[in-house]
């Protein structure tokens, strides 16, 4: 039986949810699952933007069926070439051979890439900027290249002053029948979520992402539709533009302190833990203490792009740093994280060497300034060292207390 919503007259929603899901690219927890999103516009002429996972084929399928009553499907357009989004194009061009595929260079080398799909002669191949009219729905197509794969292009529908945003926009979370952003407590129920899901997928591209939003400046745009979470409109998606605009040029959100430690025994994270209150005490609000071992490593990134201090804390482990540590490191700095003032504690019994490798990897960052000294531990805190941790946390409140933040 087919689920779909119509989110305009002639556009109807035809995707679907899967909160089956452990890891989103057999990497990222999802708590509620993931939502696939897919949208059919029936004009003179009809046409399907991108298509969804194969975890929900099945019920696409029924979908697009239904939402066609009975008229066959005269283009697909392919915004994105992930997997998740295109899993579906070989059984869209067998149900409906007259189908012309719309897509860029990019996008056909893939499909030929990933699928044995004979699409000779079935292609409609777009430049950035070029329009395809369905009736009284005229079709822009907007490059968006690294946003996050190089195929990727919006699709703008200005009729309907809708902007199909492919990745962009998208957040984790199934779908619950509430499709449209105004629908729910989008900012309770998904802008964690959402931070969680450009941070650490998109977060890399900050510099595309803001040429892709440049280029959509200047649209008249009343709804983004992304391929995952709900369809956005009014205040949320004025909001969560506000936040991309953040996150993308690496601005902190909020002022705080992200603390990440590691620790086997409990010594690293105690020194983490009384720094911690020594911050409070000054009047440091919004502080965040992770363990790496415990936290997953996405949860950690988004609060790296969301607060503007971060404190790395860890043991050293057969000469080097602790494993769990120095992959959250190079994890922030392959997605290319900068701008923060940053503080470094290190810990070791015979031969330290983890404080050095913490420092040494945050200053090979763009734009990390370094707070203080790297503080050393001997095995466990003592006494003596009480009022250099003391200084340390002064260093780092009075710098949290004036840093220029987006909405202190
Ligand atoms: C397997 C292992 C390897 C270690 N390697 C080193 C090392 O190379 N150099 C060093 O100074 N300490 C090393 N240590 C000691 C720890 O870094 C040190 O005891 C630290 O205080 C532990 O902090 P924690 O209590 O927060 O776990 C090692 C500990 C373990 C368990």
């Amino acid at each position: 039986m087919e689920v779909v919503r119509n989110i305009t007259q002639d556009t109807i929603w035809v995707g679907g949810g899967d909160v089956r899901l452990a890891l989103f690219e057999n990497m990222f927890p999802l708590e509620n699952g993931v939502s696939y999103n897919s949208f059919l516009i029936s004009d003179e002429k009809t046409a399907l933007i991108d298509t969804v996972d194969e975890s929900v084929g099945r019920q696409f399928i029924e979908n697009i069926k239904a939402a066609l009553d009975g008229r066959t499907l005269n283009y697909l357009i392919v915004n994105h070439m992930e997997p998740d989004h295109c899993a579906n194009i070989d059984e869209i061009c067998r149900l409906f051979p007259e189908a012309q595929i719309v897509g860029n260079k990019k996008t056909f080398q893939m499909i030929q890439q990933f699928y044995d799909i004979d699409i000779e002669g079935r292609t409609l191949e777009v430049k950035d900027g070029d329009s395809l009219t369905l009736g009284v729905h005229t079709l822009r197509f907007i490059f968006a290249p690294m946003v996050h794969w190089p195929e990727v292009m919006f699709t703008y529908d200005a009729y309907d002053k809708m902007l199909f945003s492919a990745d962009a926009f998208g957040t984790f979370g199934g779908y619950t029948g509430n499709l449209f952003s105004d629908e729910t407590d989008y900012e309770e129920v998904y802008l964690s979520e959402a931070r969680r899901y450009y941070t650490n997928i998109v977060g890399k591209y900050g510099v595309q992402v803001q040429a892709a939003m440049k280029k959509t400046a200047d649209l008249d745009i009343q709804m983004i539709c992304p391929l995952h979470g709900p369809v956005l409109r009014g205040a949320q998606m004025r909001k969560l533009l506000d936040k991309y605009a953040v996150w993308s040029s690496y601005r902190p959100e909020e002022r705080g302190v992200l603390l990440t430690y590691a620790s086997m025994y409990g010594n690293t994270e105690n020194a983490v833990r009384l720094l911690a209150n020594f911050l409070a005490g000054n009047g440091v609000k919004n502080i965040r203490i992770y363990d790496v071992s415990k936290t997953h490593f996405s949860t950690i990134v988004a609060d790296a792009f969301r607060f503007s201090h971060l404190v790395f804390a860890s043991p050293t482990y057969n000469l080097k740093l602790y494993g769990a540590m120095e992959n959250v490191i190079k994890d922030l700095a392959a997605l290319n994280l900068q701008n923060r003032d940053v503080s470094v504690l290190g810990n070791g019994s015979w031969a330290p060497a983890a404080g050095k490798a913490m420092a040494g990897m945050l200053s090979e960052m763009k734009d990390m300034r370094l707070i203080g000294d790297v503080f050393e531990i001997r095995s466990a805190l003592k006494k003596e060292q009480y009022s250099a941790l003391e200084n340390l946390a002064e260093l780092i409140s009075s710098s949290v207390l004036c840093v220029d933040v987006e909405s202190a």
